[in-house]
């Protein structure tokens, strides 16, 4: 099944809650929504939920992923030390955007305790709807996972 179409979405206890209220927004557009959890307010360590996400997108089953902590920021630098990954943080539709068409950006990092639901909607629609632009950013984009020196 092609992956097109497929986001992997994930959350700490302190996103959960809007996570799923855009994984529903994302199945209502037509996406297919592999979520990774939490699905409670029960305290988890925001790692496990990026590492799971980055997973699923490393391996193919999905093209993009959502993830959502509180701020935002541990799930950002949880999902960079992947090398498939490029996560981007981001608090509107225009960060959000400009992370898919300049950098590619294959997750979406969202803050649930500073970022309201209609501004992270936005976000989010703007990151799905975007394409990578390519280009002059293709060489930048080659320079983030530089080969080895011995
Ligand atoms: O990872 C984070 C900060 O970089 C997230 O915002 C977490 O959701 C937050 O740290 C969780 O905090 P809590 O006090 O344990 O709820």
């Amino acid at each position: 099944m092609s992956n097109d179409k497929t986001i992997a979405v994930g959350a700490d206890h302190a996103g959960f809650a809007l996570k799923n209220h855009l994984a529903e927004a994302a199945r209502k557009a037509g996406w297919r929504v592999i979520d990774c959890g939490t699905n409670s307010a029960e305290s988890v360590d925001y790692p496990d939920i990026a590492h799971a996400v980055s997973a699923r997108i490393e391996g193919g089953e999905a093209r993009l992923g959502l993830l959502v902590c509180g701020s935002g920021i541990g799930m950002a630098i949880a999902a960079n030390r992947h090398a498939g990954i490029r996560c981007a943080q981001a608090h509107d539709a225009t960060e959000a955007r400009l992370s898919r068409s300049h950098n590619n950006a294959n997750v979406l990092a969202l803050g649930a305790r500073l970022t309201g639901d209609v501004v992270a909607l936005d976000a989010l629609t703007a990151f799905l709807s975007t394409d990578y632009d390519g280009g002059r950013h293709d060489s930048r984009l080659a320079k983030l996972n530089p080969e080895p020196t011995r």
